[in-house]
């Protein structure tokens, strides 16, 4: 058991800065002596404090920061920077401490300023959106590898340099991190990174102090509303990284409203994607083959640029993906043809995205192991799964305690419109009670189609033995939620449990593997 600090990934050859010109840089008031002090990196974390680092006591929703600086001091922490009331909890510490009126808008500057992630950028791509965002972020890089190109990712599974990876806590992690793992990406001379952005990481200024050479979006549909309250607000959380403050240029699916809204209100030039001919946008993707392993698409553009190729993975929302990320390519400078070649040379995109629409064994029912956990990444996935399944679509799935629970209902309706048996199980608790999470998507999926098969089966390793038990070898199973994951979150602790291994090992006792 373990309650899940991940490593961190920063430059292993930091140059030393003097904490009396970060002082006069930012105009800090400085409470104790900083002469001659140097900091090699910056952190928010005590738990996550190097020797050398400025430790930054934020305030946050359970805690104050500045708390735990005797921990930090402890870790070799030599100065914090902290606002006025975390100046008074800090003080005990005996370290000098430099306050700021608010702390958390000044981090992206400070780990800027500390990392020196200004000089010498590498092309930087930004991705947002609900659904699709590690797809996008990890086709990127399979391409950019493709073309040559070393690029250094940043997503909800991990953060990777060449074969250096560690797992993500946050799917964008904050400012110190950001800029941290920016800077070792350019100790290994990235030519391009690419970052998965929340709305979380721009409300709460986890990306500041980055300015994106080109952003993408995905879509806007129904999840985080716990955050944001209305669909309004979630937009307007996220629309500000395509403003000349946060990047240069913006490619934007505009299949649904809410992308050729965004293409409205951005202050950077945009190009828009389709999937849909009837609607206006700059670049078209149509699907010309689908299969559970593949999906063959042809993108038009303007000019009459085309390619059509290939990516390892079932569904169409995989093709819109793909379509925005070689958009996105174009747009930081690089040839259609040239990217169309080495597609052509390697038989299509050469990606693996652990955990999405992840097939786990060619024998058998085909079992999907898949990180959708909104109705939206529900719909595209079942779907999907329809056009190619000829058996019957078993579908198993929890929902997320302290998570948007409004989006319960509809994903248990959907499950129940869309499948042909639901198997409901927990997923991750967290600090809720995982029988009254089950009961509403019970009652929801129930209430939506009274005949479905329903198995309510609490322990998500019965229930997908109890999935497996009712399958055909023409059947698919659709286990949605866990993706890549390798634990369940329960009452605050991180329980091992890995989807993938588990749905390899039921296989096995079923003997279809
Ligand atoms: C609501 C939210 O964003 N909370 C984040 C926030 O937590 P918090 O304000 O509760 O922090 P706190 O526990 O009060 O601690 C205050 C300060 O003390 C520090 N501290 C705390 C304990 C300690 O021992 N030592 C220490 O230094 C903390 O680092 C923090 O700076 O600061 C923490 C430290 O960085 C984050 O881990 C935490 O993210 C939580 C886990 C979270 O779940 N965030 C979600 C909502 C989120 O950001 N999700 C998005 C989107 C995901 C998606 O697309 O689906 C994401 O980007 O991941
Ligand atoms: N373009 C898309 N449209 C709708 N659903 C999608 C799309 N792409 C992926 N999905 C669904 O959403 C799930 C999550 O995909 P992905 O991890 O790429 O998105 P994400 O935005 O990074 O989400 P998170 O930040 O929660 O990881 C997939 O497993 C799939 O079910």
């Amino acid at each position: 058991m373990t309650t899940g600090v991940s490593p961190r990934l920063r430059p292993s050859h930091p140059d030393a800065r003097l904490v009396t010109d970060l002082v006069s840089q930012f105009g800090l008031e400085v409470r104790g002596s900083v002469d001659g002090l140097e900091i090699t990196g910056i952190t928010l974390s005590s738990k996550t404090v190097e020797p050398g680092d400025l430790y930054v006591g934020l305030a946050g929703v359970h805690a104050h920061g500045a708390q735990y600086v005797d921990d930090a001091k402890a870790k070799g922490a030599i100065a914090v920077v902290t606002d006025a009331r975390g100046a008074t909890l800090a003080a005990r510490s005996g370290l000098p401490v430099l306050v700021t009126a608010d702390p958390r808008a000044a981090l992206g500057a400070l780990s800027a300023w500390v990392y020196r992630t200004t000089e010498n950028t590498p092309t930087l791509f930004g991705v947002t959106g609900t659904n699709g965002k590690t797809s996008v972020a990890y086709i990127l890089e399979a391409v950019l590898r493709q073309l040559g190109v070393l690029a250094g990712l940043s997503t909800t599974a991990e953060r990777r340099i060449g074969d250096l990876a560690v797992t993500s806590a946050l799917t964008t992690p904050e400012a110190t991190e950001v800029h941290g793992l920016l800077a070792r990406m350019q100790e290994a001379e990235a030519e391009a990174v690419i970052i998965e952005v929340s709305a979380q990481a721009l409300t709460r200024h986890r990306v500041d102090g980055i300015v994106f050479d080109v952003v993408g979006f995905t879509n806007l549909t129904h999840d985080h509303l716990d955050d944001y309250k209305t669909m309004q607000a979630y937009f307007e959380a996220k629309m500000p990284l395509f403003t000349t403050e946060r990047a240069r240029r913006g490619v934007i699916i505009t299949d649904a409203e809410w992308g050729v809204k965004l293409s409205r209100a951005a202050t950077v030039p945009v190009t828009t994607v389709s999937t849909y001919p009837g609607r206006p946008a700059d670049w078209y993707a149509a699907i010309l083959r689908e299969s559970m392993d593949e999906t063959r698409f042809i993108l038009n553009g303007p000019d009459n640029q085309s390619i059509t190729t290939s990516i390892p993975v079932l569904g169409r929302h995989m093709a819109e993906n793909a379509a925005l990320a070689l958009v996105m390519l174009v747009e930081s400078g690089i040839e259609l043809s040239a990217i169309a070649a080495v597609l052509e040379r390697d038989g299509g995109i050469d990606v693996y995205i652990p955990g999405r629409a992840e097939r786990i064994a060619n024998s058998g029912p085909a079992v999907f192991i898949d990180y959708g956990h909104s109705p939206d990444a529900f719909t595209s996935t079942l779907d999907s799964l329809r056009r190619v399944t000829d058996g019957r679509i078993i579908m198993l799935f929890g929902a997320d305690g302290d998570r948007d629970p409004s989006k319960r209902e509809e994903m248990g309706q959907i499950a129940a419109r869309l499948a042909d048996v639901v198997v409901i199980t927990d997923f991750h608790p967290r600090t809720e009670d995982p029988a009254a999470i089950r009961r509403v998507l019970v009652d929801a999926a129930r209430a939506a189609v009274p005949s479905r098969e329903l198995y309510e089966v609490a322990d998500p390793r019965k229930a997908l033995r109890q999935a497996l038990s009712v399958a055909t070898p023409d059947d698919a199973i659709l286990y949605a939620g866990p993706g890549h994951e390798d634990y369940h979150e329960v009452a605050g602790e991180h329980l091992p449990y890995s989807a993938r291994d588990d749905a390899r090992l039921a296989l096995h006792e079923f003997g279809w593997l």
